[in-house]
């Protein structure tokens, strides 16, 4: 599983490892060799201007500028302040440095084919402003190659937001695991190619600080997935009832398809009469009941998912099934209209939450149901899975599954084609299917997300909703294969 540290955890593994007896001065060597390395496998010897901040990010760029120069490199250094002013370990690599050192100004771009960018790391606590943001816009728009150490300097490592302005790298070395700010938006798009390495800091160390962040791989889920017995039939496989609106049908056509794609056993579509045979004419693997069979057929534990939500309907008919199926402690999958339809009483909503449910609303959804939760997007879904009961995907190119106990994955498919009308049905269909056939909340909601977006990147341009369903076959066996074969993905 790839982990993510957050910033603190991050500082925590470094203060770990160096009270274990590897010295600081020897993590940051190898900080600033990956970075050369990572430089020379790229790059022929050329005009390097190393720009050096005040602290450990800073002490970084003067071991990458020694190793650089003892390969034959044009190297320059510029430093925010005095060599006399680092301290620590990022003083002793400063006094190995035996070259010039400059004063950051644009003017070390002057020339440059490759830019360091050493200002700020981890430890940006607050906007770069004045001489500085000047500065950085430069690095912007110089022609020169970037190359960013640890973070972007001006990119939030827990956030990913921009403090005042920030470096747009070509790639970006950081080190150890990544952090939240590699993966979210926009740091994700201002990292470039972010290349993870080890400096010295051991597994054991990482595991003790229990992290529960994690990048959205088939490791997390797939030992869940609900493979079909030789000896099964469809009644395992479970039975979705998806609530048909009456005039935004289209949004239950596409989200019961994507079920069905994810495996689930059988699917009926409730509907009010003068829409049921819009449905039944749809897809003929699907079932159709009218709506006011609902309460009946809940009673039913073979219908074990439920999905409310696309096309409902904002109101109180929406709200009530809601609360219903909560209460039936069925897999509940509520999106779009069955979100909104609580915007005045979500604690009703997260008071009825019992069984499996994951909620997965877009960012004005979200707004809505927890309209005081606010700063990033990771932390806001972790609060929200905390505060509703319920799994969270709170949807977006750097989507995020967060679970009540803490638990939370992001996407690092980036697939732009997924921005078209109806996407977010088939997403929400595809947890539905999932959870029909048994699969935990997270692990489900973080496997559809990962169908999703990996369908949206083989498809590429030219995608519509209905695409994404059958592209799911391709990839479930691709998952297939990795679980009967152990092939790669
Ligand atoms: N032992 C360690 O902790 C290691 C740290 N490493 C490097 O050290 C970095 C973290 O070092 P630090 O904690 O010293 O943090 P940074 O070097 O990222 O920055 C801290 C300094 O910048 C100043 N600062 C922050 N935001 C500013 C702003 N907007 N405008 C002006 N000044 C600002 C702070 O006052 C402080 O002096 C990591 O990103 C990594 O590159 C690596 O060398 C590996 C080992
Ligand atoms: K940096």
């Amino acid at each position: 599983m790839q982990e993510i540290l957050t910033v603190a955890q991050m500082y925590e593994a470094d203060r770990r490892t160096i009270e274990s007896g590897v010295r600081g001065e020897i993590l940051m060597e190898n900080a600033g060799q990956a970075v050369s390395d990572e430089i020379v496998k790229r790059f022929s010897p050329r005009a390097v201007s190393v720009l050096c901040g005040p602290g450990n990010n800073g002490g970084d760029g003067f071991v990458i500028a020694r190793l650089l120069r003892d390969q034959g490199w044009n190297v320059r250094v510029g430093l925010l302040g005095d060599v006399e002013k680092l301290a620590g370990d990022a003083r002793i690599h400063a006094e190995k440095w035996s070259g010039i050192v400059e004063r950051l100004s644009p003017a070390m771009l002057v020339g440059a084919d490759l830019v360091v960018d050493c200002i700020f790391g981890a430890g940006l606590s607050r906007d770069i402003e004045g001489d500085l943001a000047v500065l950085v816009t430069a690095i912007n728009e110089c022609p020169a190659a970037v190359v960013a150490v640890d973070m972007p300097s001006g990119t939030d490592g827990t956030t990913g937001q921009i403090r005042g302005v920030a470096v747009d790298a070509d790639f970006t070395v950081s080190f150890c695991r990544p952090k939240p700010g590699h993966y979210l938006l926009p740091g994700k798009d201002l990292c470039g190619q972010c290349i993870i390495r080890d400096i010295g800091i051991s597994a054991d160390i990482v595991g003790s600080l229990a992290p529960d962040i994690f990048i959205n791989t088939p490791e997390i889920w797939e030992s869940y997935i609900p493979w079909p017995a030789n000896s099964g039939h469809k009644y395992q496989r479970g039975h979705v009832l998806a609530v048909g609106g009456t005039h935004a049908t289209g949004a239950v056509r596409l989200a019961a398809r994507a079920a069905r794609r994810a495996g689930a056993g059988l699917l009926t579509v409730l509907a009010e009469p003068a829409a049921l045979s819009l449905y039944a004419q749809d897809a003929p693997g699907v079932m159709v009941a009218p709506m006011a069979k609902f309460e009946e057929l809940m009673q039913d534990p073979r219908h074990n998912a439920v999905l409310i939500g696309p096309g409902a309907g904002v109101g109180d008919e929406t709200r009530k099934r809601v609360i219903h199926a909560l209460h039936a402690a069925r897999a509940c999958v509520l999106d779009a209209d069955a979100l909104t339809s609580f915007a005045d009483d979500p604690s009703t909503l997260f008071f009825a939450v019992q069984g499996a449910t994951v909620m997965t609303p877009h960012e004005g959804e979200f707004a809505r149901l927890f309209d005081n939760l606010a700063g990033d997007k990771l932390s806001r879904a972790r609060a929200a899975a905390k505060r509703s009961g319920s799994v969270v995907i709170l949807k977006g190119t750097d989507s995020i599954v967060a679970a009540p106990d803490g638990r939370a994955v992001i996407n690092d498919v980036f697939a732009p084609w997924l921005a078209t009308a109806g996407s977010g049905d088939v997403l929400a269909g595809l947890v539905t299917g999932l959870l029909a056939q048994g699969m935990p909340a997270f692990e489900a909601a973080a496997m559809a997300v990962w169908l999703h977006a990996q369908a949206g990147q083989a498809f590429g341009p030219g995608l519509i909703a209905e695409d994404i369903p059958d592209a799911l076959p391709g990839l479930l066996a691709r998952l297939w294969q990795r679980k009967a074969h152990g092939v790669v993905m």
